[in-house]
């Protein structure tokens, strides 16, 4: 077998299960499509997992099942100990776009999440840890900055800390860096990594990069379409924390080769 080692079911993370999926299926009513058959999951506290995949293989859809905006049609989503059946406060999320408001100032943006849930009394008090937020992402000195005046890179940065301001158990992470180029890309992956490491968050990511998903992982979860399903679960165990450096050696470019044979043609970039 090559240096990736290919499992059913991965035995090196042994933290406590976060997220568990039993046996979720998706089938959309409209079209009688199965979108997702038979997924099974654990998501141990602490860890970092990605999803990789052709286009149309239910990437969006498990993750929309995961962070209860749909409801699966058969099987069943827990999050710590408790039923995923709609949104929850424990769940973070971030998209390919910051989807920052234009007229809120950063910090106003960053506690917009607390102000929604909890008012605005709740989102003052909350600015002392959106400030300490900026610094983890180094962002200090833009609190009062808007986000026309802020690069790609730094917009994005200032959403994770919106996602984080609400302390959730899981981060939900949809491409999160696609839109920005390598470089940045790849060193927001670092920042992401920084972060989840020093708050223990437990990370699930779809992405369309082999490469990405490698680097941050400790699980990928090789996906297969029509219907989607999870094709084969790919433990990598390069040690922690991970480099840029990592990504030039013999190791990791096996791990990348061996999910690229798993995968459809399609699913390349
Ligand atoms: N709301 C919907 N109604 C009907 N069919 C849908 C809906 N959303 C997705 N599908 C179908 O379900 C399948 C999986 O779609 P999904 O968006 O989950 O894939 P994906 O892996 O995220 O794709 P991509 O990488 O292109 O974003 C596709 O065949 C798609 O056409």
């Amino acid at each position: 077998m090559s240096a990736a080692a290919a499992k059913t079911q991965p035995d090196a993370l042994h933290g406590a299960p976060v997220y568990q999926l039993s046996n979720v299926g998706k089938t959309y009513a409209r079209n009688a499509i199965k979108a997702l058959e038979g997924v099974n999951m654990t998501l141990t506290k602490g860890s970092f997992s990605a999803v990789i995949g052709s286009s149309g293989c239910g990437k969006s859809t498990l993750l929309k099942i995961m962070s209860g905006l749909i409801p699966p049609s058969t099987g069943r989503v827990v999050l710590q100990g408790k039923p995923v059946t709609g949104p929850r406060r424990d769940i973070g999320m971030m998209f390919q776009q910051a989807t920052l408001f234009p007229w809120r100032t950063t910090l106003e943006n960053i506690v917009l999440p607390i102000e929604i849930r909890d008012g605005k009394a709740a989102a003052k008090a909350a600015q002392t840890q959106a400030r300490a937020l900026l610094e983890l992402v180094g962002l200090k000195g833009f609190e009062n900055t808007y986000p026309s005046e802020l690069s790609g890179g730094m917009a994005q940065r200032a959403s994770i800390c919106r996602m984080l301001i609400t302390e959730p158990a899981v981060l939900l992470l949809d491409e999160p860096f696609s839109a920005l180029d390598e470089l940045t890309r790849d060193f927001m992956n670092m920042e992401l990594q920084r972060i989840c490491t020093q708050r223990e968050a437990t990370a699930f990511l779809v992405t369309h990069s082999i490469p990405e998903a490698v680097i941050l992982s400790d699980v990928v979860y090789v996906m297969k379409p029509r219907p989607g399903r999870i094709a084969e679960v790919v433990e990598i165990d390069l040690p922690r924390p991970r480099t840029l450096d990592m990504m030039t050696t013999p190791k990791f470019g096996a791990m990348v080769e061996h999910i690229r044979g798993r995968l459809d043609k399609e699913a390349f970039i």
